[in-house]
């Protein structure tokens, strides 16, 4: 479904310029509806040329919105929601797209009674790939929630969670995608070790972490069937596993998670 109104961006840079791309790919939303509020003007200029996109040099330049999506930097949006509240139309919404930042911390940049959501979305939104998080304040009309699981349902899927799991979220689907891409970085370097040319490396590593992912959505069974399946007995994969273990790499993956939700609650009291 397409949205109405005008939607405004605060910020535009590599999370913001995803979900904006991703929207106009989808055709959630239409190029003459949206204008991004972008310091860098290089940055806008390239927006507006590839995307067709107006934009303006600061959220104050903003004005009537229907739809404000805050996507600068954690330590920014403050600033910029406070700018971009004269912009806001009546039964607008604002959403915040900050790592680690509360509701109840953006809302106090807003004018009393603003409607806000919450989300936490990835880069691969970009691509149409995205998954997103999404929660609001339980009192607030879930009318909003559903505009919201709108914007984001365009490029992926959307997972409505209460407000304290929200670090928890960022940790392992916001950040994530770096984890993946140093994965297969190691994996193609690994091969690259062991004599094949480093292209060929790269293709077998991307397509076998895509083509992984995919059978886990699309045969719905569980990540330990599946690499059952892979794991002949006394075979290669055995003894690779056998390394992964000893590597403790579930291990870390714990203390990663753990590591990127502690420092989402530290962005709140920054
Ligand atoms: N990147 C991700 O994977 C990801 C995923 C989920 C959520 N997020 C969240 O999304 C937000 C944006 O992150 P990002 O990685 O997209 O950051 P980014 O690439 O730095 O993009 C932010 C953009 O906003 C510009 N900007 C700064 N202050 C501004 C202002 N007052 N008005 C208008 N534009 C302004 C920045 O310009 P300058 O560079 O000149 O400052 C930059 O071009 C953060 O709050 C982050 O926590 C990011
Ligand atoms: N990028 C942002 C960060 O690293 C939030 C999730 C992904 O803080």
């Amino acid at each position: 479904m397409a949205l109405k109104g005008r939607i405004g961006f605060a910020g535009c840079g590599n999370m913001g310029g995803a979900l904006l791309k991703g929207m106009l790919s989808a055709g959630v939303a239409q190029a003459p509806q949206v204008v991004v509020a972008e310091v860098d003007a290089e940055r806008a200029k390239q927006l507006s040329t590839d995307l067709d996109v107006a934009t303006v040099a600061a959220p104050a330049e903003l004005s009537d919105l229907d739809l404000l999506i805050l996507a600068v930097k954690p330590g920014l949006v403050a600033r910029a929601a406070q700018e971009a509240a004269q912009a806001m139309r009546p039964g607008s919404l604002v959403i915040t797209l900050a790592a680690g930042l509360k509701l109840a911390t953006v809302a106090l940049a807003l004018p009393a009674g603003q409607a806000l959501v919450r989300a936490m979305p990835n880069t691969p939104a970009l691509v149409g790939k995205g998954v997103t998080a999404v929660c609001a304040d339980p009192v607030q009309d879930s009318a909003y929630l559903d505009i919201a699981r709108e914007v984001f349902g365009a490029v992926g899927p959307v997972v409505t969670v209460e407000e304290k799991l929200m670090d928890a979220v960022t940790a392992l689907s916001g950040s994530g995608p770096a984890y993946v891409y140093v994965m297969i970085e190691a994996l193609a370097d690994a091969g690259v070790c062991q004599g094949l040319d480093r292209a060929t490396a790269l293709t077998l590593a991307t397509h076998t972490v895509a083509g992984a992912a995919h059978m886990v959505i699309k045969t719905g069974e569980h990540p330990g069937v599946l690499k059952d399946w892979v794991t002949s007995p006394g075979g290669t994969t055995a003894a690779g596993m056998a390394e992964l273990e000893r590597g403790g790499v579930r291990g870390v993956i714990y203390q990663v998670i753990e590591a990127a939700t502690r420092r989402g609650k530290e962005l709140d009291k920054k």
